[in-house]
């Protein structure tokens, strides 16, 4: 970033005033009569149903549409680990994007935890109070343990974003892209540079979507994930691989795919330029991408490139997962996030990219034409459109596979994020 815009954005997150989120009421409070309704003696009444029914904290309180959003700042976007605290812009910037694009309400909280086990037992011990729980920028391979024993302790749903989120818009985005470039996922050769929480689950995801194992060569900061290693943690032993290959450079070489989810300008000149005609490269760290956009469309004008920025086109970001997400599992009141209700998600999103793109979506983006194709793999987060859809298909997915505990919301398709509870 220029040192003007590196400006901007401290200016944008400390003027008027310090943040980018703030507490809003709901009811009245003008007069004696409000103020003994909200609180004493008023607040007796739906505490003591509460007691009765833990179910009417549905009823009687925010619970249902609140998501904690909960992080140990151990892998701040592609920063690294800068603990709890400098995790905080990020966090709240999760809780903007709840508001504005799925109106949920969040709250931050960042844990300062000795181990997974005290991150684990810090929110297991808050969680019932909650309607979701989003983990974010936790590193691999604590997260895995951490989300597993949460998932198992927590009666609500657990969704470690930067895993999930992450995977179902890559899978989305990677079905399209490659039908764009004339080729398909079952024989794609992907490399993916990166072996954490996000790398292992988009892995996993295209898998389920089609992509065949062993056209998969993974690397961490040792190189390739080979059988040949002794020093992987079982999460990266499941993509370990026969093969020759030791570098990135040895394994891109011919390579239809390349996802980037490791570290900032990884990806070379020379990797680009040897990868198959019409490469899909999705360079997703952020806020630096493991190669500049405009680079790698200088040396590869046939290449469908993805970036995780807002400021390039096909932002490939779990910005378009993750509210649509927790929309649709709160609105039936899931008790987790399953495979049904991701690969749902997953379609929903790939297919409403095929669609024309309304004329608000082109304004924003100050672009007179956004059309199906190798400019435009992935609808943009500010397209309406994604609350109608994704909720919907969330929404049905939990209600078909067993896990929602309301039926389908009456009130669906959505229009507005300001209009969410359907009253
Ligand atoms: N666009 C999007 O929506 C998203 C993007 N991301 C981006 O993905 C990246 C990883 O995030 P996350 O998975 O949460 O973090 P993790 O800490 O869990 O994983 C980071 C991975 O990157 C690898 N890595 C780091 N540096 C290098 C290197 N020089 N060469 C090869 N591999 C390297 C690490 O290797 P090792 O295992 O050896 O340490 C590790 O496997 C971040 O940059 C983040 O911004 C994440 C989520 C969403
Ligand atoms: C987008 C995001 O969650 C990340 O880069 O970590
Ligand atoms: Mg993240």
């Amino acid at each position: 970033m220029t040192d003007a815009k590196k400006q901007a954005a401290l200016d944008y997150h400390a003027k008027p005033f310090p943040g980018k989120l703030s507490v809003e009421l709901t009811k009245p409070t003008a007069s004696a009569r409000d103020l003994s309704l909200a609180y004493s003696p008023g607040v007796a009444e739906p505490v003591r149903e509460i007691a009765n029914d833990p179910e009417n904290a549905y009823l009687y309180t925010g619970k249902g549409n609140l998501v904690a959003v909960i992080s140990d700042g151990s892998a701040i976007l592609g920063l690294g680990n800068l603990g709890p605290l400098a995790s905080k812009p990020v966090m709240e910037g999760k809780g903007v994007l709840f508001k504005r694009f799925a109106g949920i309400n969040s709250v931050d909280i960042e844990v300062n935890a000795e181990s997974p086990q005290a991150f684990i037992d810090t929110v297991a011990r808050i969680a019932d109070t909650w309607g979701g729980i989003n983990l974010e920028d936790i590193k691999a391979p604590e997260c895995f343990e951490i989300e597993q024993a949460l998932v198992e302790q927590c009666s609500i749903p657990v969704f470690h974003d930067d895993q999930h989120g992450t995977a179902i818009v890559t899978a989305a985005g990677m079905l399209n892209a490659l039908d764009i470039a004339g080729k398909s996922l079952d024989s794609a050769r992907i490399v993916c540079l990166g072996a954490g929480a996000a790398a292992i689950a988009c892995m996993k995801l295209l898998v389920s979507c089609g992509a065949h194992p062993e056209n998969i060569v993974m690397l961490d900061r040792k190189g390739v994930i080979h059988s040949g290693r002794e020093d992987l943690n079982q999460y990266k032993a499941m993509f370990a691989v026969e093969t020759d290959k030791r570098t990135l450079t040895d394994a891109i070489d011919g390579a239809d795919v390349f996802v980037g989810l490791s570290g900032p300008g990884l990806m070379s000149a020379e990797h680009i330029r040897s990868m198959a005609p019409n490469p899909v490269v999705f360079a997703c760290t952020n806020p630096d991408p493991e190669i500049h956009p405009d680079l790698a469309r200088e040396i590869r004008p046939d290449v469908i490139m993805a970036t995780g920025r807002s400021d390039y086109p096909n932002q490939v970001n779990n910005v378009l997962g993750f509210p649509f997400i927790f929309r649709g599992a709160l609105d039936v009141r899931a008790t987790r996030i399953n495979e049904e209700m991701k690969v749902a998600a997953v379609h929903a999103l790939k297919d409403l990219a095929r669609e024309p793109v309304p004329r608000d979506v082109l304004e924003a983006y100050e672009m007179d034409e956004m059309t199906f194709g190798p400019n435009y793999i992935i609808p943009t987060p500010v397209d309406i459109r994604l609350l109608e859809r994704v909720p919907a298909a969330v929404a049905q997915a939990a209600v078909d596979s067993g896990v929602a505990r309301k039926p389908y919301p009456s009130h669906y398709p959505l229009r507005s994020a300001e209009d969410v509870y359907g009253i």
